[in-house]
C-alpha cells in the first residue's frame, strides 16, 4: 500500500494535480474536501457558515480515519489545512509519500482570484492573509513532506511529470 498524498497551500494545485496524476497511473483520485462534501451532503462553504471551522476539522480528521483503510494505491489530494494539526501528520505519512506542492503567495492570489469557495479567503483582506497563513502553514507542511515539488510557473502536467520523476514511476 503506498499512496501518493498531496498537500500543500489553496491553490497549489493539489485537486487539479492529483485528477491528472491518477488519470496518468490509472488509479483512483480521493480528494478529501470531496469527500467530505459526499460526507455532510452540502458544501464546505456551508459547513463553515453553518457549524464553523471546528467542525470542519472533525469531519478532516474523520476521513483521514477512513483513508488509512483504503486498500487500493490510490492519489490522495488533501484540503490545505490538513497538515495543520500536529496529531494529522505521522497519520498522513503513514498513507505513502507525502508530496508537498510549495506555492508563493502571489500564485496563489493570481489563482484564487473571484473564488468564492474558500471561506478562509473570503471577504477584504485577502492578500495578507495568504501570506500570513502560508508563513504560518510553511512548517507544518515541510514537517509533514517526503517530498517538496515547488510549483510556480509550472502547469499542472508538468507537476504531475515532476512528481513522477521523483518516485521513479
Ligand atoms: N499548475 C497550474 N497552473 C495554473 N493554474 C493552475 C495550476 N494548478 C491549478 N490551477 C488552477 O488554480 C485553481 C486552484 O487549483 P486547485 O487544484 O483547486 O488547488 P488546491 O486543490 O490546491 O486548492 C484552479 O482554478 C486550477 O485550475
Ligand atoms: O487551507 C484550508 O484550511 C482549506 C483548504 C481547502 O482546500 P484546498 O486546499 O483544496 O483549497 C478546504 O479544505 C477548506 O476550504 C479549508
Ligand atoms: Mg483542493
Amino acid at each position: 500500500m503506498k499512496h501518493i498524498v498531496l498537500i500543500g497551500f489553496m491553490g497549489a494545485g493539489k485537486s487539479t494535480v492529483g485528477r491528472a496524476l491518477a488519470a496518468e497511473l490509472g488509479r483512483e483520485l480521493l480528494d478529501t474536501d470531496q469527500m467530505i462534501e459526499e460526507k455532510a451532503g452540502c458544501r464546505i462553504t456551508e459547513i463553515f457558515a453553518r457549524q464553523g471551522e471546528p467542525a470542519f476539522r472533525r469531519l478532516e480528521e474523520e476521513i483521514l480515519k477512513q483513508l488509512a483503510e483504503e486498500k487500493a494505491p490510490a492519489v490522495i489530494s488533501t484540503g490545505g489545512g490538513m497538515p495543520v494539526f500536529e496529531k494529522n501528520r505521522p497519520a498522513l505519512r503513514r498513507l505513502g509519500t507525502v508530496v508537498y506542492l510549495q506555492v508563493k503567495p502571489e500564485t496563489v492570489l493570481k489563482r484564487l482570484k473571484g473564488d468564492t469557495t474558500r471561506p478562509l479567503l473570503q471577504g477584504g483582506g485577502a492578500e495578507s492573509r495568504v501570506r500570513e497563513l502560508l508563513a504560518e502553514r510553511e512548517p507544518a507542511y515541510r514537517d509533514t513532506a517526503h517530498e517538496v515539488v515547488p510549483v510556480d510557473g509550472m502547469s499542472a502536467d508538468e507537476v504531475v511529470r515532476r512528481i513522477k520523476e521523483l518516485n521513479n514511476i
